[in-house]
């Protein structure tokens, strides 16, 4: 799934409309129908009594964010997941999202799916007709069992509602193409039988082009509307509202009416549903101003943009579902867009790694490669056992952890499938003189990792540059190895292998010389740009952790767990990484594969835990 900046997605518009011949009005039409069929499913949902998408925001686990893409797709509350397809959504039932051949993009209806037949390839589908049965009235289990019936007819039941009559919805519009979007979909809902009341944040005579020829199909439709400012509004007084008062044409904090209706929406206690993204949300670095609206759900148009992957962006946006609306998916690709969520899919189709971690049955050990981990010192000796055990448990076949001398006898049984190389250190500490041992030891290892529980020491930056410069395999920099680093002018040191930085949000404001806010005010474009200027693969981690290239690739990943948030969990994705760059993955597979599954085994070992604040860095190994 591509991520576009503001500036992309104008720019695949132009495409599309001037050279496709696609006219804007027929995007503007998909648009609309896209939001109210969203809208549409989030009743049937709040009819259903699932809770997943209340006012506010926010996924129903505590934390787990969901994307999904295709028609009507919507998650289980808080349960990430992929569909595809042409109908595919991610639907209500769906928790195929673990690493497998078939896993994580199974397609399939989602609720309200417009087909009775075809969707469905994926076993546990529970997905909804119109009228709210399971398909299950039609075929027990669900599935491709579904046998047609002879002659049947189906109609679009997307768009329509049993309950409409209990919904109204207020369709706050401004004055550009995002208005028109909310515009569209008032007419959609109108036409499910919902009640529907314009909110013109502007006076409608000021709307143009494709905006204003939605604004007289509604009024030509008879739908009631109101200006915000002239005529008494109380968004209160509702069942929902859409947001379609700024989209990817705003600019800076919301101004006047704008502002006003923004924070009144809000206070509203109201399900938000906003169109393409929350109004008073910087599309590009996720940057929420003052009002932002805080969404239920985002139906983010063709394109995921880069802002809604963000935060505190992410934390606005609610559910966030990606909608085609007739703008080629491989236009993107085609433009140059070089960022991509991290799916099983993307890891995959563009980064070609076999996310099965499938075993040759001729293998052995000496089949799945060799870390070399620098690490360790005897205050912080816990770094280097984690980073080796996540290495192990990663799949390769070998872990050597070099540490100083006076550790070993601390640390010996602690991991029995481990190789310890001591290396003389001083009083348990690294020094300057250990690099030739460290060199030494590296020579037929697959790659070398360095940092963990490291710490400083004299001579320290001389140490590494030798390592840097004279390792003959990828190298993984963490932790004190990247303080080292920050410290340094490394630009001119020479390196024939790739290098991947793991760096946590205070470590890239050290190697970039700027604040940690700094860093987390755009943390894709920071990502792209260091990469690409230090010649290095980077994983800036996090919340969302993006890992981008030298070359100009960057990918999102939004596996993980808030409950991550514990100290070696980092450690742990060190080891994870060299564990697969031994197996041969190269660096960006390593890198991005590595990211994803570390997340992973943080959400399954969450959930193991009656309360996942009780994770720690060893459960995520445990995990794997
Ligand atoms: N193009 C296409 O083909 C398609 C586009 N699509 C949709 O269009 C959206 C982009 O539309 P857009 O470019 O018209 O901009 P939009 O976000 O509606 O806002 C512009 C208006 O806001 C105003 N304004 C700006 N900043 C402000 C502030 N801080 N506070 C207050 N007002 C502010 C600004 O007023 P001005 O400052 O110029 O007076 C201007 O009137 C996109 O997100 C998607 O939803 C889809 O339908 C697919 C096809
Ligand atoms: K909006």
């Amino acid at each position: 799934m591509d991520v576009v900046t503001a500036e992309e997605m104008r720019a695949l518009d132009r495409e599309t409309i001037e050279r496709l011949g696609i006219p804007a009005i027929a995007l503007m039409e998909n648009a609309g129908r896209a939001i109210a069929e969203e809208v549409i499913a989030l009743c049937r949902r709040r009819g259903a009594g699932d809770a997943g998408y209340g006012a506010g925001g926010g996924s129903a686990d505590g934390g787990t964010r969901s994307y999904g893409a295709g028609a009507a797709g919507s998650a289980d509350g808080g349960t990430r997941s992929y569909g595809v397809g042409a109908a595919g959504g991610a639907g209500g039932g769906l928790r195929s999202y673990k690493a497998g051949a078939a896993g994580g993009v199974a397609g399939g209806s989602g609720d309200g799916g417009t087909s009775s037949y075809g969707a469905g390839v994926a076993g546990g589908l529970e997905s909804a007709d119109a009228e709210g049965r399971g398909l299950g009235a039609w075929a027990a289990g669900g599935g491709p069992a579904i046998q047609p019936r002879g002659f049947s007819v189906s109609a679009d039941s997307a768009l329509t509602l049993a309950a409409a009559g209990a919904e109204h919805w207020l369709v706050l519009a401004g004055k550009g193409n995002n208005g028109g979007d909310g515009l569209a979909a008032a007419r959609h809902l109108r036409e499910a039988g919902i009640a529907v009341t314009l909110v013109y944040a502007a006076a409608p005579e000021s709307l143009a082009g494709e905006a204003a020829l939605q604004r007289d199909a509604a009024a030509a439709m008879g739908i009631p509307a109101v200006v915000y400012g002239r005529d008494a509004v109380d968004l209160a007084a509702c069942s929902g509202i859409i947001d379609a008062l700024l989209g990817t044409g705003s600019a800076g904090a919301p101004r006047g009416a704008y502002a006003e209706l923004i924070a009144a929406a809000n206070a509203s206690g109201n399900p938000i549903v906003s169109a393409d993204i929350p109004s008073g949300l910087d599309a590009d670095t996720g940057e929420t101003h003052e009002p932002c609206i805080h969404a239920a759900v985002t139906v983010c148009l063709a394109f995921l943009k880069r802002g809604l992957l963000q935060y505190p962006g992410a934390g606005a946006a609610g559910h966030v579902v990606v909608r085609s609306i007739g703008i080629p998916a491989a236009l993107a690709r085609e433009s140059g867009v070089r960022v991509s969520l991290l799916t099983p899919e993307v890891l995959r189709t563009r980064l070609q790694v076999d996310v099965s971690r499938r075993r040759s049955p001729e293998g052995h050990k000496g089949t799945y490669g060799h870390v070399l981990l620098a690490a360790g010192s005897l205050r912080m000796s816990g770094a280097g056992l984690l980073s080796a055990r996540a290495a192990l448990r990663a799949g390769c076949g070998l872990v050597t952890w070099a540490l100083p001398d006076k550790l070993l006898p601390y640390v010996i049984g602690c991991a029995p499938e481990l190789m310890l190389a001591p290396v003389a250190g001083s009083d348990g500490e690294w020094h300057a003189g250990t690099a030739a041992e460290v060199l030494r030891l590296s020579g037929s290892r697959d790659c070398v990792a360095i940092g963990p529980g490291l710490g400083r020491f004299e001579g320290d930056t001389e140490w590494l540059r030798r390592l840097w410069e004279e390792t003959d395999s990828p190298l993984v920099i963490d932790a004190d190895a990247l303080n080292i680093l920050a410290d340094a002018d490394y630009s001119a040191w020479s390196r024939r292998h790739p290098v991947i930085l793991t760096p946590h949000p205070g470590e890239m404001a050290r190697l970039a010389g700027i604040s940690t806010a700094g860093v987390q005010r755009d943390r894709i474009g920071l990502a792209l740009s260091y990469a690409a200027a230090h010649g290095v693969i980077l994983v800036l981690k996090g919340a969302h952790t993006v890992i981008a290239t030298p070359e100009g690739q960057a990918y999102v990943n939004i596996t993980g767990h808030p409950g991550m948030g514990t100290g070696g969990a980092g450690d742990v994705l060190t080891g994870i990484i060299s564990g697969l760059l031994a197996q041969g993955l190269d660096a960006a597979q390593a890198a991005a594969f590595g990211v994803y599954l570390h997340g992973l085994a943080g959400e399954h070992a969450a959930r193991k835990r009656d309360n996942p604040a009780a994770l720690i860095a060893g459960d995520i190994i445990e995990a794997l």
